[in-house]
């Protein structure tokens, strides 16, 4: 009998769920639901309290409303027998984290705190602990923690230590209430099934936890602040597990709501990047997979623990356990060609994608696509939103190059998509010159199924074959394996999430392999990229934070 399981991938504006068979992979039915409170970075829900510059909350029941309302959709359209789906595994955007209290309830949910936005869950992208972060990095540094070379060098503002340090900082209150603060992936895994447990993955790339060394030292936290001193060992306690492992069983109250048969496996949390990577089939060495959307999240596995410059983290088991996970990142690309199509395309190209019915994407991806290499004379600096990686510093800004009276918008469009593939080469020569193999690339998330010129110049830029994944959810498609892998052989599903790949990881037929002659362009092109980073980027003009402090 064919047996299924359901993954859901808990976004930035919604979640979505999926039915998957575990004999291929299909997906079956989708469904989304919106977040009703989507992000909250103006203000709270309750008594239009005003937030602060650079924040961004979520509201729990959003997640809630996800299971209660995707699940039972994907059920009814699948007309699937519930007997025959075996388990449940969700991702999510991270780091996503919340304070609860003994019973797992969100602090926000409790009348005594709604108030206090420190109470609600914090967003992955929520980045007013930045101060909190930069005093965790130089302390740190000073103290020479071998943790930080795990990092890139810093921690980010987006992290689990920052966050919690900002809100004893500014919420102290908040902080002796919370009983701990947990991942949303971790919490939502427990509302289904009644069990806490911390996964590799979060505990890792998010909390500067190590197997083997564990979180950093309680003198660390000391030194930053004496109440923060056992932060690691009260709101972070809990058993970190590797992903995979089975978080426990679908409680009654669950099945109930939504249909699903109470007692299936649920796997432990995950990253939504991080789950992508299996569901394109890749679970060793070699094989560099590009989430690809607003921004790009690069993923490697290796067999060592080598430090990468500005790599965003590297994690034993975080990935695909038996391999150190890589994570490394650009901070904007489609949302540079957004700003593009947004603030500087003129008129008549909008109208002409208008008349035709189509995306003014599409109308300058195509006029872009007639030129060759290099023939535009233009060469960009990728930096709209700072560097992510390699370099680290969200100081940096954008440059173009080149322009001359007769430049034309698909030219400027077509420099804009070489810059962030240059980008991505900056990321691949970092890892290959510390004998961390790139030998194909991976690529899944919207952009890969919207511009095949991308595509095209990213296969030149890097000299290296581009695999695209064939499914619409990725994340979901990952999580859904992982939940085979959490109810395991004797209910039917996977022993590990090799051989769950093996059947259920999908690429398209289609591969985008480098053209000679446009590499050998490129080539050239790349080694002027590289003068103007290591020019403005290392240091030896930094123009780009002058002009930043004269506004
Ligand atoms: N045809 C296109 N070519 C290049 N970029 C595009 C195109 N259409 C949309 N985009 C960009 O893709 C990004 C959205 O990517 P997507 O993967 O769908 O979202 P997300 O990263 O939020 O999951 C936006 O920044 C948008 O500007
Ligand atoms: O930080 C990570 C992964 O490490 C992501 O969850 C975060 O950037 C959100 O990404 P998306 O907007 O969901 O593509």
């Amino acid at each position: 009998m064919e047996k299924y399981t359901i993954g859901i991938d808990y976004g930035t504006q919604s979640g979505r769920v999926v039915l998957v068979s575990l004999k291929d992979g299909r997906e079956l039915v989708d469904h989304v639901t919106e977040y009703k409170h989507g992000v909250m970075d103006d203000t709270l829900p309750i008594d239009r309290i005003s937030l602060g510059n650079e924040w961004a909350l979520q509201h729990p029941q959003d997640y809630l409303d996800v299971i209660e309302q995707s699940v039972p959709a994907v059920l009814k359209a699948a007309e699937v027998d519930p007997a025959d789906i075996i388990g449940v595994g969700i991702d999510f955007t991270a780091c996503t984290m919340l304070p609860i209290d003994e019973k797992g309830e969100p602090l926000c949910f409790n009348e005594k705190w709604s108030k206090n936005p420190h109470s609600w869950i914090k967003l992955w992208k929520h980045h007013a602990a930045q101060p909190h972060a930069n005093e965790l990095n130089s302390l740190a540094k000073e103290r020479e923690e071998t943790f930080l070379a795990r990092y890139g060098g810093k921690l980010s503002s987006e992290w689990m230590l920052a966050k919690a340090y900002q809100i004893l900082d500014e919420a102290p209150d908040v902080y002796q209430a919370a009983d701990r603060f947990v991942e949303a992936t971790d919490w939502v895994t427990m509302k289904l099934s009644d069990n806490l447990v911390r996964n590799s993955c979060t505990a890792g790339y998010k909390s500067a936890w190590h197997k083997t060394e564990g979180y950093p030292s309680e003198e660390f936290f000391k030194e930053i602040d004496p109440r923060l001193k056992d932060l690691t060992s009260t709101k972070l306690r809990g058993e970190v597990v590797p992903l995979g492992t089975k978080a426990g069983r679908i409680t009654r109250e669950v099945a109930e709501k939504t249909g699903l048969k109470e007692g299936i496996a649920v796997a432990v949390g995950n990253v939504d990047a991080h789950a992508a990577v299996p569901a394109v089939g890749v679970v060793d060495e070699g094989k560099l997979v590009m989430a690809m959307g607003t921004s790009i999240c690069h993923m490697l596995l290796g067999k060592k623990e080598v430090h990468v410059e500005g790599m965003a983290g590297v994690v034993e088991d975080g990935i695909i356990p038996g391999y150190y996970g890589y994570e490394a990142g650009q901070s904007a690309v489609g949302d540079i060609f957004e700003w593009f199509v947004n603030k500087s395309v003129p008129g008549h190209l909008h109208q002409k994608a208008e008349e035709r019915g189509v995306n003014v994407h599409t109308v300058l991806e195509e006029e872009a696509a007639k030129y060759r290499p290099g023939q535009t004379g233009l060469l960009a600096l990728d930096w709209w939103n700072g560097n992510r990686s390699i370099l680290v510093d969200t100081e940096l800004s954008g440059l173009l190059l080149g322009y001359s009276l007769k430049t034309k918008p698909q030219e400027v469009y077509r420099a804009l998509l070489e810059a962030t593939a240059y980008g991505t080469k900056m990321i691949i020569d970092a890892f290959t010159d510390k004998g961390v193999a790139v030998n194909e690339l991976y690529a899944c998330g919207g952009l890969p199924q919207k511009n095949d010129l991308l595509m095209q110049i990213y296969a030149d830029v890097t000299n290296l074959p581009i695999k695209v994944a064939a499914s619409k959810h990725t994340p979901a498609l990952g999580a859904a394996m992982f939940a085979s892998v959490a109810a395991g052989t004797d209910e039917g599903g996977y022993e590990s999430i090799v051989d769950a790949a093996a059947h259920m990881g999908r690429v398209r037929d289609k591969v985008y392999q480098p053209i000679a002659e446009h590499v050998d362009i490129y080539k050239q092109l790349y080694a002027e990229y590289k003068e103007l980073h290591d020019y403005f980027g290392r240091g030896k003009n930094d123009v780009m934070k002058r002009l930043l402090s004269l506004r």
